[in-house]
């Protein structure tokens, strides 16, 4: 199983160390434009190998495709990152030429490659990828959902001062300061709905602090995240490449799902040896359903924006 990971920058980097670490695919190829780049993070990473117990061979290109060639599954990071006070909307100027150049690119040397696409504004970048590429929504899939969860269950947890793997919780929709749907009424920690713990107020204001996650750490940093995306996406990975069939909230291109059409959004899914392997409509209160509205109106605007 050979992995490409396009960016060797700070997501990039933690992507590929994170799917060494599992020690599930057979080859990692990290990919820079910048000289010499993703060689030396390749380097750095193999020589932890030993240390950290994995056999990947990881190795790095500048931005020489034909080291590619054959790749399973492709991941996109290359592109700006936001600064603290930005939006994420406010990347697309420069990452949608960079997302469209790397896709076409991968596909020449992949044909049957499966795409996440990871850049920012990444709703919108995944969608580019449909609507620039033509290949089937299966191998199209966008990381966001995954870290918002990851980011929910962080502060459930928090919240109730309880253990994070006692917390189960997912969030849907756009991955954007205002667009995330966390669904606090289908949260649970061990099977019990975490508003017997927790108040209205307090739910809400871990709602609050889930959706400006990336925002937040962005002010602390300087720079946006790494850690946590970088875990998310090698999760995504893994169930592809083990064909794992795990759920994960991920952006796709939607069909009537959730009265939703032609919007890549972040909605649960099925991953597997194909990608995604089913689309799961859940249920949504009348309150969620007029959250997830507005949510896709955003992406939307957004989606408008592209010279497509
Ligand atoms: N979807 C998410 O949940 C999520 C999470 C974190 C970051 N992001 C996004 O991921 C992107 C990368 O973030 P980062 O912190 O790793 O940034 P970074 O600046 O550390 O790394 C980006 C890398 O992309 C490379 N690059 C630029 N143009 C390229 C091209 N044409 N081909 C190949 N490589 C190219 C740069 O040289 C750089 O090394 C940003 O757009 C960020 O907003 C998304
Ligand atoms: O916040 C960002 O700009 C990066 C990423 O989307 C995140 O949520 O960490």
């Amino acid at each position: 199983m050979k992995v490409t990971v396009v960016g060797a920058g700070a997501v990039g980097a933690s992507c590929a160390e994170y799917i060494a670490i599992k020690d599930f695919a057979s080859e990692v190829v990290i990919l820079d434009i910048k000289e010499g780049y993703a060689e030396g993070k390749a380097m750095d990473l193999m020589q932890t190998a030993s240390l950290m117990g994995f056999d990947t061979k990881i190795s790095g290109s500048t931005n020489d495709y034909a080291k590619t060639a054959d790749s399973h599954i492709a991941v996109i990071t290359s592109g700006i990152p936001r600064k603290p006070g930005m939006t994420r909307e406010e990347l697309i100027g420069i990452n949608a030429g960079i997302v469209k150049t790397v896709s076409s690119n991968l596909l020449k040397h992949s044909p049957n490659v499966i795409i996440i696409v990871v850049s920012n504004p990444m709703d919108t970048m995944t969608y580019l990828v449909h609507k620039t590429t033509g290949i089937p929504k299966n191998r199209i899939i966008g990381m966001g959902g995954a870290l918002d969860s990851a980011r929910f269950k962080y502060r459930l947890a928090e919240a109730m001062e309880a253990p994070i793997s006692d917390i189960d919780g997912m969030v849907i929709g756009g991955h954007s300061d205002t667009g995330m749907v966390p669904l606090t009424s289908h949260a649970t920690r061990n099977s019990i709905r975490v508003s017997e713990f927790l108040s209205a107020d307090r739910l809400q204001q871990v709602a609050d602090d889930t959706k400006v996650g990336g925002a937040t750490l962005t002010k602390l940093l300087g720079t946006s995240a790494w850690y946590a995306p970088g875990a998310a996406v090698s999760s995504m990975v893994q169930a592809i490449a083990c064909d794992q069939k795990k759920m994960f909230p991920c952006s796709t291109m939607l069909d009537g799902e959730y009265g939703l059409n032609d919007i890549c959004i972040g909605v649960p899914v099925i991953l597997g040896k194909d990608g995604i392997e089913k689309i799961i409509d859940i249920p949504l209160s009348d309150a969620e359903k007029a959250k997830m509205k507005e949510s896709a109106a955003g992406v939307t605007k957004t989606n408008g924006l592209l010279e497509l």
